[in-house]
């Protein structure tokens, strides 16, 4: 998880794009009920949900193209809640990417510069450095049909980047490509997205997407954000299972805390203290350490007679390169856990918590 877009933090506390109790409609369907998140200048924002859930809406209601029922919308400290499209200054990469069939690649990206008459030298200049930036300046001549799908993800970038927007908007950027090209884009994308220092929010239902690219990531579900903070907040702090599960973080479970040890599964489980990590805690927080969230690093094989171990059932094993995937049944619960080892282990298991390896909430 160690990227670009992470390791560059934000440094402005400027007000880049703000959201204040927006909601939007479509006839019956209530599509964002309520949205409020800040983003500041150069922070890179993804919005993460299920299918429906209404990224795109907030994407649609940020870019103007769809007005929110309530709420006001700010672009830099000014209200453009009632501001045409056009107006707005935005950059858009759009879903399908959108490219003109017509035109050369150089056609697509100056031709927001075009429609806004920057005289044709300007153009040249500028269309030539965004070419550098995706590395496409050798492919400039060429139609879009004649570029592989990164290529066209790359050119798409370039075009909304034309207009020096204030806020870029990228739909779903790396979902039309095959998996095995979306990691290397991922990495170009995040290298131009910390280039460029664009204020931006990124629509995408893959977390892994999110918690390489965004500075700060906003759990949606059912138009409402259900949690707002940095990849690492949410990953180690989920607020409830949907989170944790959404983001592949881990299962959450209650606990029963005694002196030494905490205890889970109804009791059946008993974790000494020793495997659970406390820094996170807000320990004021009223409920704080009644729940631990079980990663799929948190545990390890152990022997049988390990302290704290206990017994689970083996449901699947799945050899991935440098770890073992294991779903195990524990006292009838089901958890992911990753084993460094052969995936021959046999039905039955002995697991244990790795030192401060389950994270207590
Ligand atoms: N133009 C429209 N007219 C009526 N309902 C719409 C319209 N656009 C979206 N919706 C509905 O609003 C809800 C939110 O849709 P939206 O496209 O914002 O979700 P999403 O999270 O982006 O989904 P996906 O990940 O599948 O693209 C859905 O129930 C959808 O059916």
């Amino acid at each position: 998880m160690n990227t670009s877009a992470m390791s560059t933090s934000v440094a402005s506390t400027s007000p880049g794009l703000a959201l204040d109790d927006v909601s939007v409609r479509y006839g019956d369907t209530l599509a964002v009920d309520g949205v409020t998140i800040d983003v500041r200048e150069g922070e890179i924002l993804a919005l993460v949900g299920p299918s429906g859930c209404g990224k795109t809406s907030v994407l649609r209601s940020i870019a103007g193209m769809v007005r929110p029922s309530t709420g006001r919308i700010r672009i830099g400290g000014t209200d453009v809640t009632s501001t045409p499209p056009a107006r707005r200054n935005i950059g858009l990469v759009p879903q399908s990417y959108a490219m003109f069939p017509h035109m050369s690649v150089r056609g697509n990206v100056e031709y927001g510069l075009r429609a806004r008459g920057v005289n044709r030298a300007e153009r040249t200049r500028r269309t030539d450095e965004l070419l550098e930036l995706v590395h496409l300046s050798e492919y400039a001549g060429r139609r879009p049909g004649a570029l592989s799908g990164g290529q066209r993800q790359r050119v798409a970038l370039a075009r909304a980047l034309a207009i020096d927007p204030t806020v870029l908007l990228l739909d779903e950027p790396l979902s039309a490509l095959d998996p095995q090209l979306r990691a290397g884009l991922r990495r170009s994308l995040s290298a131009n997205l910390a280039q460029v220092g664009c204020t931006t929010v990124i629509v995408t239902h893959d977390q892994q997407e999110a918690l390489a690219l965004a500075h700060s990531i906003a759990i949606v579900r059912d138009g409402r954000v259900i949690q707002h903070g940095t990849p690492d907040d949410l990953w180690n702090h989920p607020v409830d299972e949907f989170v944790a599960d959404f983001l592949g973080s881990g299962r959450i479970l209650e606990t029963l805390r005694t002196p030494d040890a905490v205890e889970v599964l109804g009791g059946r489980w008993r974790i000494p203290e020793s495997g659970i990590d406390v820094t996170r805690v807000e320990r004021d927080s009223p409920g704080s350490g009644g729940r631990v969230l079980v990663r799929r690093d948190s545990l390890r094989i152990a022997d049988a007679d390990t302290p704290g171990s206990t017994t689970a059932r083996v449901l699947h094993a799945e050899f991935a390169g440098t770890v073992t995937r294991l779903r195990i049944d524990v006292h009838g619960t089901e958890l992911d856990m990753d084993h460094v080892g052969p995936a021959d282990l046999g039905p039955i298991v002995t697991v244990a918590a790795r030192d401060e390896g389950i994270v207590l909430l």
